[in-house]
């Protein structure tokens, strides 16, 4: 008797809102083309000793399309460390691909669907490298993803921090405060790009944009003769300070460091320069939690029966990438060879300063002009 196909799926990195849809989607097609499902637990981890996974089928995933989180658990810290900081590249021991080759061939995996960001797909990269079957699916809140539209889980962060700025917006007019919101982004600022237009924000501060305390306060002191004496404030995580450099903890060997506290130094620079009362939220992990919204589950239900496709056509070493209204296929290497950052005339920038939204740099208008506005 011949020995049943097998496809192998892990999740990696950050958990996000839509991984369960993901896996939904592998397992539902998989098991309608004959293969059996191989869910590697905590993320490529599970692949070496000792070797953990468990078997993946209708009945264990059902109803799991709107969970948050993952079934199979993830990491982002182990021996698995592909990279350091936005791109150095490190080895991985070749020991360890030794590992991994041996569990495919116990476990006879035809092929291993990664579900990871730019760290997580650069472990894939290197997989690919060595010769093993591996196609790779764009996950990550941040959406620094280059070579697709989406990665799924950032339309939720959106959705998240907008649905806080909506909540911190009545408050603030209430009190005539300004409130300054920390969301996520560690390289790139699409989520307080997206989220800050969607929330109506005075200002938007981001890695991408380098700004300073004067402009802010600016802004805040133009909306007050206005008649507008609240302000809403967002700044990512990885925005630099003006002086330079991030608001982050110690980190460890190759282990990323934990990003964090921008908001409260934002808070209490205007606090001090203003003379006015000013209030600070870090959304941190809420913006990785809960349900996926529509958007994310229709996208991470195509990417799941899209990458089963990918390894049935045996185009290892692809990434499915949402090209709008197509899901198509991009080298990983392709994918994770370039930061997809926030640039000064993304539509969404532009549109933004055309209404009067601060970056915390130069006049909207003196920059609109450069860009070609009148
Ligand atoms: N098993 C592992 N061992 C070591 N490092 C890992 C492992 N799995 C993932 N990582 C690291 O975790 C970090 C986050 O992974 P990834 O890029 O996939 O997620 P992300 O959601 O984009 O998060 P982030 O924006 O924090 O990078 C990366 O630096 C990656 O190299
Ligand atoms: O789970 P951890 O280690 O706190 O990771 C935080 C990082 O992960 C991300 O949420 C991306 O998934 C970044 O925005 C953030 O810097
Ligand atoms: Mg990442």
């Amino acid at each position: 008797m011949s020995s049943p196909k097998r496809v192998g799926v892990l999740t990696s990195g950050g958990d996000c809102p839509g991984l369960n849809a993901v896996i939904r989607g592998v397992v539902k097609s998989a098991t309608r083309f004959g293969y059996e499902v191989v869910g590697f637990r905590r993320g490529y981890e599970g692949l070496v000793d000792p070797v953990d996974y468990m078997m993946l089928d209708r009945k264990n995933t059902l109803g799991i399309i709107n969970q948050g989180g993952t079934i199979l658990g993830s990491t982002n810290k182990g021996r698995f460390s592909a990279r350091k900081g936005v791109d150095q590249r490190v080895e991985l021991p070749k020991e360890l691909i030794q590992e991994v080759k041996s569990t495919f061939r116990v476990l006879n995996i035809e092929g291993l669907i990664c579900i990871g960001g730019d760290g997580s797909l650069a472990v894939a990269e290197q997989f690919e490298e060595h010769g093993l079957p591996v196609i790779g699916v764009p996950k990550t809140i941040d959406n620094d993803l280059s070579s697709t539209a989406f990665s799924f889980g950032f339309d939720s962060a959106v959705a998240c921090a907008t649905d806080a700025i909506d909540r911190l917006y009545t408050t603030a007019i209430s009190h005539e405060r300004v409130m300054v919101v920390e969301v996520m982004g560690r390289h790139a600022g699409w989520i307080a790009l997206h989220a800050g237009i969607a929330g109506g924000a005075g200002v938007i501060l981001i890695p991408e944009i380098p700004w300073n305390f004067e402009n802010v306060c600016q802004k805040i002191l133009e909306r007050d003769r206005e008649n507008k004496r609240f302000s809403v404030i967002v700044v990512a995580e990885g925005a630099h300070l003006p002086e330079g450099g991030l608001v982050a903890g110690t980190s460890s060997g190759n282990a990323q460091a934990r990003l964090g506290g921008i908001g409260d130094i934002v808070s209490h620079e205007l606090e001090h320069r203003l003379n006015r009362e000013v209030r600070c939220v870090i959304l941190g992990h809420l913006q990785r939690g809960g349900p996926p919204t529509n958007f994310d589950r229709c996208l991470a239900t195509m990417y799941g029966a899209h990458a089963l496709r990918l390894l049935i056509q045996k185009k290892f070493g692809m990434m499915v990438s949402y090209q709008p209204p197509m899901i198509r296929a991009v080298p990983i290497k392709e994918a994770v060879g370039k930061l997809a950052q926030v640039t000064l005339d993304n539509s969404g920038v532009e549109a933004a300063r055309a209404l009067g939204i601060s970056f915390g740099d130069i006049d909207s208008r003196e920059s609109l002009s450069a860009l070609g506005w009148r």
